[in-house]
């Protein structure tokens, strides 16, 4: 039908998007990781032609935080990992553990499907070898996943509404906490993404890193044909929330979105690294 075809996703949807909370309940029935790997994670075209620049953007900044800039320490917390492990590759040098985490029973599943290398686990492998390629070596994309592997230690239930996320486990505070498009797609307005930036924040020892990675400008996007709602946000609105939850923001980048509007109208995907201040 002509209608449906020139009609954007937010008109086809039925306007249903504005204000309209993917609370957790949903992700945990509807949230489809297969679907979103395939979606936001494909690497590239089959005649080997990059195409993910988000990816890549994202890859970038992990690698100038940690191998280039050498932020590091004993435990990395990341927060919200989704069904991932890029976000992993060049921290796993720089930690002698890393915890995973997220809220949805088969995001943590998925991660450890790929941990102990199940056929059926998402092939990770070109973008291994992209940052390897950045660390100067692409041949060591096998090595590189192995340790990977071997730095992931746990991979914990979190619910960043709550003032401990990892309750009702207590954990040490993390040398690092990173958490990439979680907050964003978790809390429903900003009073919730001030009060959750406070939660993960707590989890960082002073003196430590928070780095986020976070959708600028978006209110939606999709997994498949399900959309899941998340909270507008622009940069100065998380650089205070990163601010009010103790930190000094030490450097950022944006970059503009490259997912198709059909899979989400964000605008900016930002990427930021800050400090948490030492109380004197
Ligand atoms: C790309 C991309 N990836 N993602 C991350 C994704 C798929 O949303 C996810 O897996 N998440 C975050 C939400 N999360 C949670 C949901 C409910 C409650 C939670 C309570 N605590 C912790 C986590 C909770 C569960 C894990 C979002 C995008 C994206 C965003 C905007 C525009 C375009 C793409």
């Amino acid at each position: 039908m002509r209608m449906e075809r020139n009609t954007c996703v937010h008109c086809r949807l039925g306007g249903r998007m504005e204000g309209d909370f993917t609370g957790k309940d949903v992700y945990g029935k509807h949230f489809a990781p297969k679907d979103y790997l395939k979606m936001y994670y494909s690497f590239s075209k089959e005649d080997g032609t990059q195409e993910n620049r988000a990816l890549t953007f994202y890859l970038q900044k992990f690698h100038k935080t940690f191998t280039v800039d050498g932020v590091k320490g004993d435990t990395l917390i990341d927060i919200g990992s989704g069904p991932t492990i890029y976000q992993f590759l060049s921290s796993c040098g720089s930690f002698r553990e890393i915890i995973a985490t997220d809220y949805t029973d088969q995001n943590r599943e998925e991660i450890k499907r790929w941990l102990k290398k199940d056929p059926e686990a998402f092939d990770w492998s070109q973008v291994l070898k992209y940052v390897c390629e950045l660390e100067g070596d692409r041949e060591k994309w096998v090595e590189k996943g192995e340790k990977v592997r071997s730095t992931i230690r746990r991979v914990l239930k979190c619910d960043v509404t709550q003032v401990n996320p990892l309750a009702p486990l207590v954990v040490a505070q993390a040398s690092c906490v990173t958490s990439t498009f979680c907050l964003d797609s978790a809390c429903k307005d900003v009073t919730t993404y001030l009060a959750a930036l406070k939660n993960v924040g707590s989890l960082v020892k002073p003196g430590g890193h928070l780095v986020l990675l976070v959708a600028l400008g978006a209110s939606f996007y999709m997994v498949g044909q399900h959309p899941f709602f998340c909270l507008y946000l622009e940069k100065e609105t998380v650089d205070r929330a990163v601010t009010e939850a103790g930190f000094d923001i030490l450097w950022s980048e944006g970059a503009k979105n490259s997912y198709s509007p059909i899979h989400s109208d964000c605008k900016t995907v930002y990427f930021l690294v800050a400090q948490k201040r030492i109380k004197v």
